[in-house]
């Protein structure tokens, strides 16, 4: 699905406006029926509601916000904060519609500012997609005060003072909202974990924007749902043999992490491909016979390290490489050789990355077109250097995509998949259980398994990612976040991929 800029947002609705024939305040009464509904869900009327409106029409959504709950009972008042003189016109238009019942504040400097009762709601209606420029003035003291309070915060459209696709200004105040309600698409912003505190847990509610605006709209930005990947699951044929789904090479283990070497083979296998081999140190193959006695194993005749590469490496279709691998110079060395001689689409993962990040001679050997990394934030740190913040990283990320003609699966909360064509896909499954080792040698895994597949290299990643988190959160059922482990995660790939097949 696309994200859309705020600039593309603020298109939609004109667009949506127009092609419906209906009033900019009925799209107004639209979004705010829309919140009311997610909040009357969440909040019961027996508490006590306070709603903060900026001078635009997210305002004006609090504004009708607050008409909708005051008729459903709800004990509401409403601030406005700063100038109303200045407000938008349908500001305006809905502060005349305030039933006289709903208490009405204004805030007009810090003087202003009221205590509010414990366990009262806030509705942060201050600023949306509307936000031009640092929030500062009255409006910060209203957020740095709101901030402090242990009241939950809901905020509608984006937490106040948040830039809705840009890197927000240090000196501007922003809302830590607990919930943010976001209207027909979540905003990048909130795929970005340094604005975790500010997001919170984040909904999306319909309000009937125009799918022709949105298919019609050029973004090079994305984020993929079930819906996005499910079609991309080939079917596999009657007289299927092991033959067609690929025999891929794993290079990963190393003394004491032979264990990594066992979750990408399990993750492999089970994303379906049809011959795996394993090329681990030779202590790791006992380990390796028994764990995964369907992956073919060759011991290394280095008894710790991988120290050099198969004979027949025409037979292999799909090399991942990383995971265990540790950084001796024997194994340095054989990733040298294989970037040099192999012309094998590669999954780089782990130690593979750290060691290609050392030098410089590695990087130039790197082939174009072929080729996909699985970064943690500190691997792609090594691989690329420190970033300013979030926004930075990803520009980076794409300038490497671009410069090697690969792609990036740059792990995270909102895992982001970089594109060679400058194309950024964020995932949506996943959650903090995952934050355990190994859980990045079983995605090596998964990945590497579809590109034998004869999946395209995009495909493999995009799969490979939603299905790993998807797998994750399958566990949690039985699991939970705390005990998860990285073989709880490969144990639930069969159920997630079954899943997905059921999505039409
Ligand atoms: N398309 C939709 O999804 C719909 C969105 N709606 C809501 O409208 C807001 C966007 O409204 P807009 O009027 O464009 O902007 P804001 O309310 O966010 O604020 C604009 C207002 O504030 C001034 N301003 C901007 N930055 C600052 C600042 N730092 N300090 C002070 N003042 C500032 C600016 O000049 C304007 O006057 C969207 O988020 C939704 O909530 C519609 O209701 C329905 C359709
Ligand atoms: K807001």
């Amino acid at each position: 699905m696309k994200l859309l800029t705020a600039a593309q947002t603020r298109e939609a609705d004109a667009f949506t406006i127009q092609e419906e024939g209906i009033s900019s305040t009925e799209l107004m009464e639209r979004a705010a029926k829309a919140f009311a509904g997610w909040f009357e869900n969440k909040f019961p009327p027996s508490e006590e509601v306070f709603v903060f409106c900026g001078p635009g029409n997210n305002g004006g959504d609090g504004l009708v916000v607050a008409r909708l709950l005051h008729q459903r009972h709800y004990k509401v008042q409403v601030l406005v904060v700063g100038d109303t003189q200045k407000a938008s016109a349908d500001f305006k238009v809905n502060l005349e519609q305030l039933p006289k019942e709903v208490p009405q504040n204004h805030i007009k400097s810090e003087a202003d500012l009221v205590r509010l009762p414990e366990k009262a709601c806030v509705i942060d209606a201050l600023f949306g997609t509307g936000l031009n420029r640092p929030v500062t003035g009255v409006y910060a003291k209203v957020i740095e005060q709101l901030n402090q309070y242990d009241n939950t915060i809901t905020s509608i459209d984006m937490p106040s003072g948040l830039y809705t696709d840009s890197q927000t200004p240090a000196e501007g105040a922003i809302i830590k909202a607990d919930y943010t309600i976001s209207f027909q698409l979540p905003k990048q912003a909130f795929f970005l974990s340094q604005h975790e505190v500010y997001v919170g847990e984040w909904h999306v509610v319909p309000i009937g924007l125009s799918e022709q605006f949105i298919s019609q709209t050029q973004t090079n930005l994305f984020f993929t749902t079930a819906k996005d990947v499910a079609h991309l699951l080939k079917p596999r044929k009657k007289f299927s043999h092991k033959g067609i789904y690929g025999h891929a090479l794993l290079l990963c283990g190393g003394f004491g992490k032979i264990g990594a070497a066992v979750l990408a083979a399990r993750g492999c296998l089970r994303a379906g491909v049809g011959l795996l081999t394993v090329q681990a140190p030779s202590a790791g193959y006992t380990v390796l016979q028994t764990a995964v006695p369907e992956a073919m194993t060759l011991a290394d005749k280095h008894r710790k390290h991988l120290s050099e590469l198969p004979q027949e490496m025409d037979k292999f279709n799909v090399i991942g490489v990383g995971p265990g691998l540790g950084t001796e110079r024997v194994t340095k060395s054989t990733i040298g050789q294989l970037l040099a001689t192999s012309s094998h689409p590669l999954v780089i993962d782990a130690d593979a990355i750290n060691i290609i990040s050392s030098s410089e001679k590695l990087k130039a050997q790197l082939k174009r077109n072929q080729l996909i990394f699985t970064p943690h934030p500190k691997e792609f740190e090594r691989l690329i250097g420190k970033s300013n913040n979030d926004y930075d990283r990803l520009k980076d990320m794409l300038e490497f995509c671009q410069e090697y003609d690969c792609y990036v699966v740059l792990k995270g909360n909102n895992t982001a998949l970089g594109t060679p064509d400058g194309e950024i896909y964020f995932n949506t499954t996943g959650n903090p259980g995952m934050a355990t080792g190994g859980t990045g040698d079983v995605l090596t895994g998964i990945i590497t398994g579809f590109v034998a597949q004869n999946y395209t290299l995009k495909e493999a990643c995009l799969l490979g990612v939603y299905l790993h988190g998807l797998a994750a959160d399958l566990a949690l059922n039985t699991v939970g976040e705390v005990s998860m482990t990285a073989s709880d995660v490969v144990d639930h790939l069969p159920q997630a991929i079954l899943q997905l097949q059921q999505v039409t």
